[in-house]
């Protein structure tokens, strides 16, 4: 197995095999929160109006996504995992939008299967790479603003290298002290607590909090859809 480590727009368009979409904060920690309690599917997309569309055609939806971190006009939830593992999603289609991570899976259109990157499923992810045994694995750290290198995406990028190659990872307390700051900064701004609350930090570092993984379908040209994949 040849594992590759990319990053941003430019790096999900150059995934191969089976890519690894990877958005610790927020993008697919937020999803994997979504699933658990109960979400149907999340459909991904790139743009705010194409988001917007979406929600014409999409029965029982809930527009899901944020700007900046700050939570989109006329959206139901912004992209905080602390605040949506509040609420109940039963039988609810997603529509998601975010910063980076949701571009890096529509970009990501050459890799022949995709899932999602983030620490609190990382050992399922693990395990669904060992056990769909292919040859070639792109992880994809999709950084700030898909522009910027992100130290989590980073972070969870080697770390989930170091699982499938048995080597040692830092262990939970380790990996929070390591991101706590400067990656964590913007989770302790007094001004946006209520679009990034402090307590997203822990809920995105709640390392193997659920065992599914995540993956990704496309769905249309420009959208793609999320499944919740039990091991
Ligand atoms: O909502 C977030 O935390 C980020 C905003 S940004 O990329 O850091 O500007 O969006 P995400 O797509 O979840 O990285």
């Amino acid at each position: 197995m040849k594992i590759n480590i990319y990053q941003f727009i430019e790096g999900a368009k150059k995934a191969e095999g089976l890519a690894v979409i990877i958005d610790v904060f927020r993008a697919f920690s937020t999803s994997a929160y979504l699933f658990a309690n109960g979400a149907q599917a999340i459909y991904t997309v790139s743009e705010v109006d194409e988001a917007r569309k979406l929600a014409e055609k999409i029965e029982n939806n809930v527009l899901v996504g944020e700007r900046n971190g700050i939570k989109l006009a006329g959206f139901d939830y912004g992209n905080s995992p602390y605040l949506i593992s509040k609420q109940n999603f039963k039988g609810k289609n997603i529509i998601l939008t975010t910063s980076a991570g949701t571009k890096g899976i529509i970009n990501a259109a050459q890799a022949e299967e995709i899932i999602t990157g983030s620490f609190v499923n990382v050992s399922a992810a693990a395990n669904y790479i060992e056990k769909k045994d292919f040859e070639k694995i792109s992880l994809v750290a999709m950084g700030v603003n898909a522009e910027k290198t992100a130290e989590e995406d980073m972070a969870l990028a080697q770390y989930l290298k170091n699982k499938l190659e048995g080597k040692e990872n830092l262990n939970q307390e380790q990996l929070r002290k390591k991101l706590y700051s400067p990656a964590g900064d913007k989770f302790f701004n007094s001004s946006t607590q209520s679009d990034m609350p402090e307590e997203d930090f822990n809920y995105c570092l709640n390392i193997d909090k659920f065992d599914f993984v995540i993956k990704a379908e496309k769905f249309s040209n420009e959208v793609y859809r999320l499944k919740k994949v039990n091991l």
